[in-house]
């Protein structure tokens, strides 16, 4: 965690929360960091207590959710554009009002005086200004609301579920209002703790023992049967000993039923061609006991250690990792595999639920240019499949652009593959053939999941 140490002189024993979380903020704001992993970072580095973790979980990940509203109060009420002003009092200014208008627990009093007291030590000399905007807020409250600020039906909508107007006036043209706010009320939802159950180690239910003697509680989730919700925990989860054992590992139930619909067979040849972070190189490995060969390749090199890791963690064996450029297999590598997964880059519109802070990056443009990219690796992919063998696409996406289209014009000009119906791979009931899980109808990440066969 660099920056925040940079931009820090915070000592342990002496943690102030709030700054901490400004700092947090700056960094994923103005620096364009992660927020999970600016989160993971403080969290691992500061000993909190769990209130604190708490606490601070919920002021960064909240002012980062709502930033659109947070930001249209301080415009209105500092009478200038956002860029005018310094981020660290931006940051804190948003940290005030997400403090004043959604933790009920928190006075108005402490929100406005702790805000002060952060400009004072942060950005000094702009503590008046600060005080000011806040105080001129609780003056007249109701001239801020939502509906005064709000200039169109869409900015209201964008402002209540903290979606960017683009991506609100897309899914309203294609889904139309009700599913369209389903989605929205799925992605401001608190994502629950969901973890894979890794069978390499140890069983299902011996786990499930572990976790328990662990003080922590589980319950399955009835849909995949290694997957869990982690309904209470204690301290770091990385550091308890059923992470670094590798007993477990974090993932959503969507993204395991990719490896399902893959259904890797012990001894069988698997490709893997954008794998990091490995998360369904790892479950294939797991569904496949380690036998068999996995090669597991990504273009980014930093990507490949951690898998890496991350394998040795979870007791995998059987993957090689590759840098390689799923745009550009080797000829060599040719119809000699049995199956091939390709989960491709996606706008990862079906995971803002998680990612909260992914929905403020991505523009229109950026989805019109991504399935020029995934045809290309899906074109490469197929040629590395036997015949006979299998080609799974997948995304963690929404976007039908992405996702049917791709498959759709693939199949077109590749009359050697035909599509398999994916639901009966799927341990829980969903229609096929092609899979789209929705968030709000599977309470699940929004996934899309294609099987092709090719010709034997
Ligand atoms: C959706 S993520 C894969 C997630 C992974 N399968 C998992 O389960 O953890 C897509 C990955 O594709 C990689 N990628 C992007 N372009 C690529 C390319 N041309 N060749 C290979 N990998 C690529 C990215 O680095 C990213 O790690």
């Amino acid at each position: 965690m660099d920056k925040v140490q940079k931009s820090g002189r915070i000592q342990q024993g002496q943690v102030n929360i709030r700054r901490l979380a400004v700092q947090a903020l700056l960094t994923i704001n103005r620096d364009g960091a992660y927020a999970n992993i600016v989160l993971q970072q403080v969290l691992a580095e500061h000993q909190l207590s769990d209130v604190d973790r708490r606490f601070f979980t919920e002021l960064v990940y909240g002012v980062v959710r709502r930033r659109n509203y947070l930001d249209a109060i301080i415009e209105a009420l500092a009478k200038r554009p956002l860029r005018k002003l310094s981020s660290i009092v931006v940051e804190i200014l948003r940290l005030g009002f997400y403090q004043l208008i959604y933790m009920d627990k928190v006075p108005d009093s402490a929100a406005v005086n702790e805000s002060v007291k952060l400009a004072k030590k942060m950005a000094r000399g702009l503590d008046g200004f600060v005080n000011g905007v806040l105080r001129n807020f609780l003056r007249n409250r109701e001239a801020f609301s939502i509906d005064e600020l709000a200039k169109s039906d869409v900015e209201r909508l964008a402002f209540i579920y903290n979606q960017p107007i683009w991506l609100l006036e897309h899914w309203l043209a294609i889904y139309g209002e009700e599913k369209t706010i389903g989605l929205c009320v799925w992605f401001n939802e608190r994502p629950r703790l969901t973890a894979r159950i890794n069978t390499l180690k140890n069983s299902i239910s011996d786990t499930m023992v572990a976790i328990e003697k662990e003080g922590w509680h589980a319950v399955p989730t009835g849909k995949v049967p290694e997957a869990i919700y982690i309904t209470k925990h204690r301290g770091s989860l990385e550091s308890s000993p059923l992470v670094k054992e590798g007993l477990l590992t974090f993932s959503d139930e969507a993204s395991m039923a990719v490896a399902y619909v893959v259904d890797p067979k012990e001894g069988e040849r698997v490709l893997d061609c954008c794998a990091a972070p490995g998360g369904k190189t790892m479950h294939m490995a797991a569904r496949m006991n380690n036998k068999g060969h996995i090669v597991a390749d990504d273009i980014h090199e930093h990507k490949l250690g951690l898998m890496e890791m991350n394998a040795k963690r979870l007791g995998v064996t059987n993957v090689a990792f590759q840098l390689q450029d799923a745009t550009r297999l080797p000829s060599e590598w040719g119809g000699s595999f049995d199956k091939v997964l390709v989960d491709a880059p996606c706008s990862g519109l079906g995971i803002l639920q998680r990612k909260l802070d992914m929905r403020w990056h991505k523009s229109a443009e950026s989805l019109t240019t991504l399935p020029i990219l995934q045809l290309q690796i899906l074109e490469q992919a197929a040629k590395a499949v036997k015949p006979g063998g299998v080609l799974v696409y997948s995304t963690c996406t929404i976007n039908e652009a992405e996702n049917e289209d791709v498959v759709t014009t693939f199949l077109a000009s590749h009359q050697e593959f035909s599509l398999e119906d994916a639901a009966p791979f799927l341990p829980f009931e969903v229609t096929g053939p092609m899979i789209t899980l929705w968030p709000q109808r599977d309470e699940m990440d929004g996934f899309f999941i294609a099987r092709l066969r090719k010709q034997g």
